[in-house]
């Protein structure tokens, strides 16, 4: 056989890692198995909103599954309080184990007891995993003994109990039970949920995003599709000086100045000491807040007059203000303000910073610049995140694909050319990347600012109306007009047509959304465009919750279909470890498979075709001589 030069390369390579015939018929087998199993188990939570609690014990309940397999297995020969509590050690196993102790709990035969059904539980959920996959999920130093409890079969004369009560002997008597239970929870967990998917918004609202991210940083799987609310803090950290004034007028509007201040070291002491100084009969945050938004009003002003492919031109307001009547025409109609006591505000220049103004800003970019954990956390969403993600047929992203009025995708022209559909969201996470990565252009730092709020942003999807929320006395201009999008992907249709747009099978794909929260109070289905679209914002936002009924959903996708979690609210971490008390979730299956998925019909199957028809050649190649193998 020919092979090109680049092949022979390539084969070259792979014979290095597979350098006898045993060694590829080994791997082809193992391939071969793999193909066969059900596929792995996904989970797509959005809109997190900084609620931390709430979100760690969904990671640690694995979204309630965790509890429904210790309910399937044990029900019959436990308790309902056993059980609870069995699920609690496994959701916060140090944290258990240290209460239990306390109580003088943790004797010899609660440990052989708590193991056996750890055993029980784990052999469970590793069932439908090849070995060596359950393997790599064992954490290291107990590797040795996870596999032995979970496949040996010991000899014929030693029964499984006795052979078990051995090793967990063992375990007690050089004292690292403890410690073999924590991390055997934790390999339980991690087989539970295989890969899990964030459809945007971690930021802003709640009290912990900076603790959400750490959290996802060492989480074993996983990649984010960008929100609106993440992409502001993206250009924050690139340096965009609206997206910065943006996020600390958000951090003011819920309070949550920590993230900033203890969070990422950002102090806002100089914003607030000039804010003291301009409204001296304002309490402090309410100073701030009105500082910064005529900052950010102004800096909007600026970036839209500089960028006039946004055609944004109807949001330059600032200059309409008419102090004297204390009102402000839009679109033709007079409007109250709600004050109008401005006093950084120029009449002749309005969308000019003063002199003290832009010293606060070029000082807060530095220290935005200057903070190592905040750009920990940056790049972190750039290495995992994208604008949007195909993924066993699936497509999953935050806000929405820009549609005109007539339904069909809305075109948008930057640098002269026009993209739309697919081409626009490629556009937009190439530009969101070299933002933060290459040369700091202006241009690119105002196209983040963009994606937070312009007219036809794929992330915002609706005209976002913070200036007259701040200052017109008018709740009719408070209204946030959406996208056609919103509209249209109620139907069928117009999913296919997106699907198809993205290479996707109308057959077996989905739109996954978050960004909207569905009112499930007021009858609103989170199913939409006959089964094709599904809107997964339950709520985690606690501000949101009056609003959806719930408090956030889980989407699954495992081998036998689709289903959704809706969460109830947690009350607190305390309270789950004393009570054992857990967030109560619902299961409500969406779509059910004729026959189980197997790894053969997903993206990763695809790729392991690849690899094997590549060993295949390698064992061609070694078989005619083209390349030797190893004795
Ligand atoms: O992506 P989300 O969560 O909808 O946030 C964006 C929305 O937040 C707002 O800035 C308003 O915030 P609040 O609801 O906290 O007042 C809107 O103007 C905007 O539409
Ligand atoms: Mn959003």
């Amino acid at each position: 056989m020919n092979y090109s030069q680049q092949k022979y390369k390539y084969l070259y390579l792979l014979s290095e890692k597979y350098p006898t015939i045993q060694e590829v018929y080994a791997e082809i087998i193992h391939l071969q198995a793999i193909l066969d199993l059900p596929k792995g188990t996904e989970h797509f939570m959005s809109d997190l909103h900084g609620e931390y609690e709430a979100f760690y014990h969904i990671l640690n309940n694995c979204s309630g599954v965790i509890r429904e397999k210790v309910d399937f297995l044990f029900a019959r020969t436990l308790t309902a309080e056993q059980c609870a509590e069995f699920c609690t050690l496994i959701y916060y196993p140090k944290e258990k184990l240290e209460t239990l102790q306390e109580k003088e709990f943790l004797t010899a035969e609660w440990y052989e007891i708590t193991i056996y059904r750890l055993i029980k539980l784990a052999k469970f959920v590793a069932s439908k995993y090849t070995r060596s996959k359950v393997r790599k999920a064992m954490p290291k130093v107990y590797r040795y003994i996870l596999d032995e409890l979970l496949h040996a079969q010991p000899k014929e004369h030693v029964n499984q109990l006795s052979y078990h009560k051995k090793i967990v002997d063992t375990l007690i008597s050089i004292k690292s039970a403890n410690d073999f239970i924590i991390a055997f929870s934790k390999m339980i967990k991690r087989l539970a949920v295989d890969h899990l998917h964030i459809v945007g918004d971690i930021f802003d609202r709640g009290m912990r995003p900076d603790a959400i991210i750490d959290m996802l940083i060492e989480h074993h799987s996983l990649d984010i599709e960008w929100g609106n609310h993440d992409i502001l803090w993206m250009g924050a950290a690139a340096g965009s000086e609206a997206c910065i004034a943006t996020v600390i007028r958000n951090s003011l509007s819920y309070r949550n100045m920590d993230v900033l201040e203890k969070g990422y070291a950002i102090s806002l002491r100089p914003l607030s000491l000039f804010a003291a100084k301009i409204y001296p009969d304002e309490n402090s945050i309410s100073a701030s807040k009105k500082a910064i938004s005529m900052i950010l009003f102004k800096l909007e002003g600026q970036l839209i007059y500089r960028n006039p492919e946004f055609k944004m031109e109807d949001r330059l307001l600032l200059h309409k203000i008419d102090r004297n009547t204390s009102s402000i025409t839009i679109d033709g109609k007079i409007l109250p303000l709600k004050s109008a006591y401005f006093p950084t505000l120029s009449q002749l220049s309005p969308y000019i910073l003063t002199e003290e103004e832009a010293q606060i800003m070029r000082d807060l970019r530095i220290t935005f610049q200057e903070s190592e954990k905040l750009h920990k956390h940056i790049r972190f969403l750039y290495k995992k995140g994208s604008m949007y993600r195909c993924y066993n047929q699936n497509l999953l992203f935050h806000g929405c694909i820009p549609l005109d009025e007539n339904g069909d995708f809305a075109n948008i022209t930057f640098d002269g050319k026009t993209y739309f559909g697919k081409s626009y969201m490629d556009y937009a996470d190439k530009k969101a990347r070299e933002a933060y990565f290459g040369i700091k252009q202006q241009k690119n730092l105002d196209f983040m600012w963009y994606l937070w709020c312009g007219s036809k942003s794929p992330l915002s999807g609706r005209k976002i109306k913070t200036f007259e929320r701040d200052i017109v006395d008018d709740p009719f201009s408070w209204a946030e007009p959406k996208n056609p999008y919103y509209h249209y992907s109620n139907s069928e249709k117009t999913c296919d047509m997106i699907l198809k747009e993205f290479n996707l099978s109308t057959k077996r794909g989905h739109i996954i959304n978050g960004h909207v929260p569905v009112k499930v109070i007021n009858g609103e289905n989170p199913v939409r465009g006959n089964g094709k679209a599904i809107v997964i914002d339950g709520g985690f936002c606690r501000a949101y919750q009056k609003t959806t009924g719930i408090a956030g959903y889980t989407l699954i996708y495992n081998s036998y279909g689709l289903r959704l979690m809706s969460h109830q609210p947690f009350s607190n971490s305390q309270k789950s470890l004393e009570k054992n008390e857990d967030i109560e979730s619902k299961s409500k299956i969406i779509e059910q498979m004729q026959t189980r998925i197997m790894v053969n019909d997903t993206d990763l199957g695809e790729e392991i075709k690849i690899q094997l028809s590549d060993l295949e050649e390698l064992l061609n190649a070694y078989k005619t001589g083209v390349l030797t193998p190893q004795e």
